[in-house]
């Protein structure tokens, strides 16, 4: 390919698994001017969502004998239903197909034992669904140059890619950045108990957490500052925030739960792929 854009893509597609990550890819696929001919889905229960992208010409549960080996398989099934999932998908399978997996903790080994192919192993998070997620991602020695540049054109179509060489990183990837939304989700549902906690109307506490990690996130986004100069920003000498981070920067403080967090979900993702 000349460049690695949706548009450029000439092969097929498979994705394996249209869930909450799988569905958000596609959408991204399809927003960034994939043509929809081009892909197919297999998914034992297709949301209705998907069901309508036939209508545009993506093909819903292909026959493995007539529709025969694809040129990039995308699968995003839950880690624990790979070995059953991968026998089913192995004859979409050829030499020349590449093999993109999503799926926390799996590695290269064991999709070039079950399914075959030249293995992509990502890692996104779900603010894919709006275009802005991240995407780490490892390739096989014999992913060629054409194979991962189509790959990091479906991956990039759901907001940034990393590309890293070595893949003993991606256990910890998975747990800073493929399950961090969901800490983010969860600072925003802490932040608006206590604000409720501290008197406020349920309404408007949920609302002002929600602006309020919204808008600091966007901040975030668009300055060229670290976070700490951010933070920093906040904090008036002597002043509430102070007072706040005090307790959040203390001992036991965020630091330690978020290091015990992060140790959690990297040895979760090793169980995964076992
Ligand atoms: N959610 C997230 O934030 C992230 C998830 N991931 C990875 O993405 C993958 C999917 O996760 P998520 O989207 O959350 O999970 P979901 O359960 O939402 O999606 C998985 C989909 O796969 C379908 N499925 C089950 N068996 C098969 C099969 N044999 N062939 C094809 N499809 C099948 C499921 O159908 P049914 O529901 O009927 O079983 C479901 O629709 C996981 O491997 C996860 O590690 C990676 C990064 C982030
Ligand atoms: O929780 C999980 O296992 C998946 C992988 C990263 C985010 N969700």
């Amino acid at each position: 390919m000349a460049n690695n854009t949706l548009q450029n893509i000439t092969g097929t597609i498979l994705l394996a698994g249209a869930g909450k990550m799988g569905g958000a890819m596609l959408t991204g696929w399809l927003a960034g001017g994939l043509d929809p001919r081009r892909v197919a889905v297999i998914d034992p229960h297709v949301a209705p969502e998907i069901s309508a992208l036939a209508a545009k010409g993506v093909v819903l549960n292909p026959d493995a004998a007539t529709a025969g080996a694809i040129d990039t398989l995308v699968v995003a099934v839950k880690p624990q239903m790979f070995r059953e999932a991968g026998a089913k998908l192995k004859p979409f399978v050829s030499d020349k197909t590449s093999v993109v997996s999503i799926m926390a903790g799996t590695t290269i080994a064991s999709l070039e034992e079950v399914c075959g192919g030249a293995v992509v192993r990502a890692m996104p998070n779900t603010p894919a669904a709006i275009g802005r997620g991240i995407t780490v991602a490892v390739a096989a020695k014999n992913v060629s140059p054409a194979q991962r540049a189509v790959a990091d054109a479906l991956l990039r179509a759901t907001g940034s890619v990393e590309w890293v060489e070595d893949e003993g990183l991606m256990d910890a990837v998975t747990a800073v950045s493929g399950s961090g939304p969901a800490y983010v989700f969860l600072l925003a549902e802490e932040l608006a108990r206590a604000g409720v906690e501290a008197g406020l109307p349920e309404a408007l506490a949920t609302k002002l957490a929600r602006e309020t990690v919204t808008g600091s996130g966007e901040l975030l986004h668009r300055s060229e500052l670290p976070a700490s100069t951010l933070r920093q920003n906040v904090t008036s000498p002597g002043g509430t925030t102070a007072a706040a981070l005090g307790v959040l920067m203390g001992e036991p403080g965020l630091r330690d739960l978020m290091i015990r967090a992060i140790a959690a979900a990297t040895k979760r993702s090793k169980e995964l792929a076992k």
